[in-house]
């Protein structure tokens, strides 16, 4: 935990893959190891980039898809459970934060923001990787879809998150991917965009409340927010 002892001034929630994390590298790893077990040809780092956001079972189906593969329930359950074992093999072997993240993660708390983590990444990997890379202490809750029963983009998910976390308003949520914004905008928190992750449209069409292109950004942002929230 942090050294923050006054009262809490809001939450700020964050999604974690394309956010807080560079995890492509990992995640397309282990998906190129299920395609050469298949006899499938690799994905790579640029089209796994597309099919991350709304989780494991999601991102195998998407690889499937891109190789003409036709879904069928028993080969595509076997699948995920291989990429599954795969992929809890490496979690963070190359999966590493976007610059400044730990020193700004810092200045949020000691500002005095509750800090929390809403994944559609399963929550025992999540917690690991954000322990390996010596984040996790910055989150008293990390929360994946198999956290609470529901995934973003189900606005529960975020809500559940904020609420776990001690809740006060405002919450802020913090993310890289359209089911972010979408999952924000269907709960009625205010998003912040971050313009260096996994999107796969320019995020300022979707009107996030901010968008930004560094991660050192946020503390000056979720303050603005928070004022234009009270006004
Ligand atoms: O798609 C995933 O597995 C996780 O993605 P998220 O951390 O961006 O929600
Ligand atoms: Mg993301």
């Amino acid at each position: 935990m942090t050294s923050f002892r006054g009262e809490h001034i809001g939450t700020v929630v964050f999604d974690l893959d394309g956010t807080l994390v560079d995890s492509v590298p990992d995640l397309a790893g282990s998906l190129d190891g299920l395609m050469r077990e298949m006899g499938l040809e690799a994905i790579g780092v640029s089209a796994t980039r597309k099919l991350i956001g709304h989780g494991i079972p999601n991102l195998v189906r998407g690889a499937l898809d891109l190789r003409a593969v036709e879904w069928q329930d028993e080969q595509g359950k076997r699948a995920i459970k291989r990429f599954t074992e795969l992929y809890s093999g490496r979690l963070s072997q190359e999966t590493r934060p976007y610059p400044d993240v730990e020193q700004t993660l810092a200045v949020l708390a000691d500002d005095g923001w509750r800090l929390a983590v809403c994944t559609n990444k399963i929550e025992l990997y999540a917690k690991a990787i954000l322990r390996d890379l010596g984040l996790a202490h910055f989150f008293p809750v990390i929360a994946g879809p198999d956290t609470f029963g529901v995934g973003k983009p189900d606005p529960r998910h975020l809500l559940e998150t904020a609420r776990e976390a001690g809740g006060g308003d405002p919450v802020i949520f913090v993310g890289d991917s359209e089911v972010d914004v979408a999952t924000a905008k269907a709960a009625g928190v205010p998003v912040i965009a971050v313009s260096y992750g996994y999107a796969k449209s320019p995020l300022a069409n979707l009107l996030p409340d901010a968008l930004i292109d560094r991660f050192a950004d946020i503390p000056q942002v979720v303050s603005g927010l928070a004022k234009a929230g009270a006004s």
